[in-house]
């Protein structure tokens, strides 16, 4: 039997797409006498946030975003960082703030995102925001779940009635993406660590989404033949001959066999969410203009 390959959701295309037409309208916006400004925190070397951060920077520089970027020891105190905050709300040349994820145990940050402008919130992940997302009302989105409901757009993905499966719930991903698939009229489930069945819940996805952080959790024998595969899961994963690569939540090689549409890692969300980062900055620098 001939296997039909899945159609790639190609990320990284889309992106670059989104990231030229983001230049254009920054260098047709200039009446305020400054670029946007966005400032990303990040406490020690997390890998994944690390790959983020670099991604981001070279994004900002070729969209003419301005970077104000701030790299922390991993001592840093709850203080310090909330003090940081401070500042940069008060900053004019600065429209979006982000607090890389997850942070040090010592830090709380429930109490630290909670110091963002909402107006500033870059990632979405203010109560405010998040409540407005709820509702279903206009606010900054997060960007990983939001990337994700963009790529899905692009490619004409029915969703309306569709059941949809998001694995994990985290505030930064599972969570907000269920609401926004939610609001495009799928039937969503969330599914996650305590979960019974996973594989029964999962091979009932016609939309299927990995956002867990375990390599390979995401087996042939759990996706639905024709279903739709988007990976959200960065792994650094290093290979019998010492040498370290990017992986997903989702075994890809296989899973390439049997779905109707996957996206690959890299060259998937992550890009996306980098461009909806770029995205969200420019909104909030049109927004506290007005
Ligand atoms: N592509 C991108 O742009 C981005 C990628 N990521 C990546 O996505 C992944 C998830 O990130 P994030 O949401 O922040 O991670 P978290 O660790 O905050 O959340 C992971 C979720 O997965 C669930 N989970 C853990 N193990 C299992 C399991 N065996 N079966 C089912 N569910 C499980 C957890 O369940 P429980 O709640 O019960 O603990 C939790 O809800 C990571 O690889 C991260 O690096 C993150 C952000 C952006
Ligand atoms: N508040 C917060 N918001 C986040 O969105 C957030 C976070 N914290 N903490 C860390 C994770 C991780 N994350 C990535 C985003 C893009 C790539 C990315 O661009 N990846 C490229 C490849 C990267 C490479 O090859 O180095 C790709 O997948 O093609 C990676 C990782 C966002 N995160
Ligand atoms: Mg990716």
């Amino acid at each position: 039997m001939v296997m039909k390959q899945a159609q790639l959701l190609n990320g990284k295309a889309l992106a670059q797409r989104l990231q030229s037409e983001l230049k254009e309208q920054i260098q047709t916006q200039n009446q305020f006498n400054r670029p946007p400004g966005l400032a990303v925190l990040m406490v020690g070397d997390n890998p994944a946030s690390a790959a983020y951060v670099r991604n981001k920077e070279r994004a900002c520089t070729n969209v003419g975003i301005a970077s104000f970027g701030q790299h922390f020891e991993i001592e840093v105190t709850q203080a310090e960082l909330e003090q940081t905050i401070h500042r940069l709300n008060q900053d004019e040349r600065v429209d979006g703030i982000l607090v890389q994820l997850p942070l040090p145990g010592h830090l709380d940050a429930v109490a630290l995102l909670l110091q963002i402008d909402p107006d500033k919130d870059a990632d979405g992940l203010h109560p405010t925001n998040l409540g407005k997302l709820v509702r279903g009302e206009q606010g900054l989105r997060s960007c990983t779940p939001a990337g994700v409901m963009r790529l899905l757009q692009e490619y004409q993905i029915p969703l309306k009635g569709k059941q949809a499966v998001v694995v994990g719930r985290s505030i930064l991903v599972g969570k907000p993406l269920a609401l926004m698939l939610l609001a495009e009229d799928a039937t969503v489930t969330i599914a996650h660590s305590r979960s019974q069945n996973l594989g029964a819940i999962t091979r009932s996805a016609d939309i299927l989404i990995g956002a867990v952080g375990r390599p390979g959790l995401i087996t042939v024998d759990m996706v639905k033949p024709g279903a739709v595969v988007v990976d959200v899961g960065i792994n650094r994963v290093t290979d019998g001959s010492g040498s370290s690569r990017l992986v997903g939540d989702v075994d890809f090689d296989a899973v390439q066999n049997v779905a109707e549409y996957i996206t690959p890692v890299p060259g998937g969300i992550g890009p996306m969410t980098v461009a909806m980062l770029l995205q969200n900055t420019v909104t909030s620098y049109l927004q506290r203009h007005q």
